[in-house]
């Protein structure tokens, strides 16, 4: 009982720490919806549509966006949460420093070697991101730049496969419908 009610804590504070992160960002839909709706989607893919029940990767899917679009460090994450999940963030996490194409580039080559706990968090944020790619396109984006982030996002799965035959059976059906 006493475990159940630290892991729904520490859940918690995940929670509310990306959600003091991220606050005043938004998706790029036209409802701009907020920006922590993805995250925790990205979580809730994993528990309900995944079965995860690893309590460091369902904190590393809430977190992970944290380091890469706020200004949160790993070192933060790590003295919050400690250092299993802060590992999977940084897994997660593209240097935004590099140029887009090779920030690109590199999540394709980086894919297969990763964590299976990174692996799961990757699937879900490319499931939850092609789920919003097919509801609306995001501001700014051409018809091609979405053709493009299709054919690509393919390429990252392929890295990631063996890893859940729930979440990339699902993946596989967007697949099948944009990239041919
Ligand atoms: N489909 C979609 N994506 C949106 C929307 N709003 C924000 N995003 C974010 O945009 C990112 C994809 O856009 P890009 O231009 O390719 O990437 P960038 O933000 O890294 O420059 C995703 O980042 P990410 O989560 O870090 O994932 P990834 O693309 O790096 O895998 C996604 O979360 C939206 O309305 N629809
Ligand atoms: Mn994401």
């Amino acid at each position: 009982m006493s475990d159940s009610l630290d892991v729904l804590g520490i859940l918690l504070k995940c929670a509310n720490f990306a959600a003091v992160k991220h606050s005043g960002q938004r998706r790029k839909d036209p409802e701009k919806t907020p920006y922590i709706n993805h995250p925790i989607g990205v979580a809730y893919i994993l528990t309900d549509e995944g079965s995860v029940r690893d309590p460091a990767v369902i904190m590393a899917a809430i977190l992970h966006d944290t380091v890469e679009d706020t200004d949160t460090t790993l070192d933060e994450i790590k003295k919050e949460f400690g250092s299993n999940v802060a590992n999977i963030v940084a897994e997660v996490t593209d240097d935004k420093s590099l140029p887009y194409d090779e920030r690109k580039r590199l999540q394709i080559v980086h894919a297969p070697t990763s964590s299976k706990e990174a692996k799961l968090v990757k699937l879900a944020d490319k499931l939850y991101n092609l789920r919003d790619l097919e509801k609306a396109t995001p501001e700014g984006w051409s018809q091609e730049r979405v053709k493009q982030y299709f054919i690509w996002a393919s390429k990252v799965v392929e890295g990631l496969r063996g890893t859940n035959r729930q979440i990339e059976n699902s993946l596989d059906e967007i697949f099948s419908r944009h990239v041919l």
